[in-house]
């Protein structure tokens, strides 16, 4: 049973519902191929019906975890922390970040937006979704636009939140795993008659690698 102490400190950000850490290569996006930690925080109520990491949502069932030993872990593997999901923002994320920075570590960011921005990153990969829409000024902090690609709405959606990023964002379509066969022939196309936009795989998927 997690006490009412334990309750505080989560909530200040001092221990978070850890499900997993790993050392891996980050997939997708802007730095795929690049070798980093990986640290999945446990709670989502954003509720993606092809989330592919389900698991993750039910917060209770990770245990809060001391960031200390969650910063000290990280250190040793990489320079480079990926911080995911669960919805990472659904946490304070001021003192784990601090105490990667403390470290000289990079600090990247997968988020939906859902919850307002916490926490110092040198990388904000934002992957908005249209059920629990980014909030506050996150946008204007985005390095990173990654629209995943289900349905022919989703372009539709994807231009939408192109308007709201800052002019440096790099912008890319993913399309969702399970459709991909049917989806990346119409990216493709999208993306060349829309060359601002860029593709992005879940290249750990065809590596088999986490
Ligand atoms: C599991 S989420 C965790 C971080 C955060 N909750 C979010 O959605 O950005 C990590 C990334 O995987 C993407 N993702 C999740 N399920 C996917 C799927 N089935 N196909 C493609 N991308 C997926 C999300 O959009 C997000 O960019
Ligand atoms: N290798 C690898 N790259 C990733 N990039 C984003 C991921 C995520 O789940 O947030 C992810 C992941 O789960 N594995
Ligand atoms: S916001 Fe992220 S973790 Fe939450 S359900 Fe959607 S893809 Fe999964
Ligand atoms: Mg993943």
């Amino acid at each position: 049973m997690v006490t009412e102490k334990v309750m505080d400190l989560v909530n200040q950000g001092l221990m978070l519902p850890l499900m997993e850490e790993f050392y891996t290569i980050q997939g997708e996006g802007y730095h795929k191929g690049t070798a980093a930690y990986f640290i999945r925080v446990g709670g989502c109520d954003v509720g993606c019906h092809w989330c592919d990491v389900k698991e993750s949502w039910n917060a209770e069932t990770h245990p809060p975890t001391d960031i200390d030993s969650i910063v000290a872990n990280a250190a040793q593997y990489s320079n480079t922390i990926v911080v995911t999901g669960g919805e990472p923002l659904t946490w304070d994320m001021g003192p784990l970040t601090e105490g990667l920075k403390a470290k000289n570590l990079q600090t990247h960011i997968e988020t939906s937006g859902a919850y307002p921005l916490t926490g110092i990153w040198d990388w904000i990969c934002l992957s908005p979704k249209k059920n629990k829409l980014p909030v506050g000024d996150v946008y204007d902090k985005t390095d990173e636009l990654k629209v995943i690609v289900y349905n022919r709405h989703d372009f539709i959606f994807a231009e939408e939140q192109a308007e709201k990023v800052n002019n440096n964002c790099v912008l890319y379509l993913q399309p969702e795993w399970s459709v991909r066969e049917k989806m990346i022939p119409l990216i493709v196309d999208y993306v060349m008659k829309n060359p601002k936009w860029k593709i992005s795989l879940q290249t750990h998927k065809y590596l088999n690698i986490p």
